[in-house]
């Protein structure tokens, strides 16, 4: 397995906000985290890139411990955050090339160019970071996420902003990198129509809780649409 969540417990002080998640992700697969506002989403995928230290539980991200994983470990990781706001005064393909160096002692990052050219962005090469659009910035963060050629990739919702062409895009470059790259990839998303058409599973989070987990067809079954069924799980689950 290349992520293994086994009974994962976070509490910030007194408040426990995971209470004993478990899941697991093989190479190439495509998982999308659901769940409303404040769930515990992003501190799982904090937790898994190394940015949180956990409470409790066991987590290996490529079979190590990511609050013990070292520059090579992280070399194989991508991420993209839900937002980041630094790097403004830089050039677009000056921050990626200077990016993509990191990596080398490690990997053959992207070229530059062919990076650009996955996430939509030929058109600003030169463009100071600090004067893109949101959708623009969005797509740069996914760019950074990606120049290393990761293993596993981290995505906190990563479509937020993107146009209906970015997000369509968008969607063909992760299932190229899952299906082409082998590349493991776990993802955030309040779209359910991104969580059906990408991830070959969806989980359902609630109050720190996996409430549900399976494709979209088997979490649609008996209701009329994932929408539909997810709105019954987290109601029932709030009840
Ligand atoms: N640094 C922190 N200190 C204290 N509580 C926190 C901290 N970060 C998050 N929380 C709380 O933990 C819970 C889970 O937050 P988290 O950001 O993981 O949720 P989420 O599912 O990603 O939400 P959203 O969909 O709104 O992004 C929330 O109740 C939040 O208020």
């Amino acid at each position: 397995m290349v992520l293994t969540v086994d009974s994962l417990r976070m509490r910030y002080g007194d408040t426990e906000v995971l209470h004993d998640v478990s899941f697991d992700a093989s190479a190439g697969e495509v998982v999308a985290l659901l769940g409303p506002n404040g769930a515990g989403k992003s501190t799982t995928i904090e937790i898994l890139e190394g940015f949180r230290l956990r409470s409790a539980g066991r987590v290996e991200v490529l079979g190590v411990d990511p609050a013990a994983g070292d520059e090579r470990w992280r070399s194989r990781i991508g991420i993209v955050l839900q937002s980041w706001r630094d790097h403004g005064n830089w050039r677009v393909r000056e921050l990626l090339h200077h990016l993509g160096s990191y990596y080398e002692p490690y990997a053959t990052p992207w070229p530059v160019d062919e990076l650009l050219e996955k996430v939509g962005l030929t058109a600003q090469p030169k463009q100071k970071i600090k004067t893109l659009s949101g959708g623009q910035r969005r797509r740069l963060d996914v760019a950074i996420g990606i120049v290393g050629r990761p293993d596993v990739l981290f995505l906190d919702e990563p479509t937020a902003g993107f146009d209906p062409e970015a997000r369509y895009e968008f969607h063909e470059l992760v299932r190229r990198l899952a299906a082409e790259q082998g590349t493991t990839i776990l993802l955030t998303t309040h779209d359910l129509d991104e969580a059906s058409k990408l991830a070959h599973r969806i989980l359902v989070l609630a109050a720190g809780r996996i409430i549900a987990s399976g494709t979209a067809t088997q979490l649609i079954a008996g209701a009329g649409s994932l929408e539909d069924a997810y709105l019954a799980l987290v109601r029932r689950e709030r009840r």
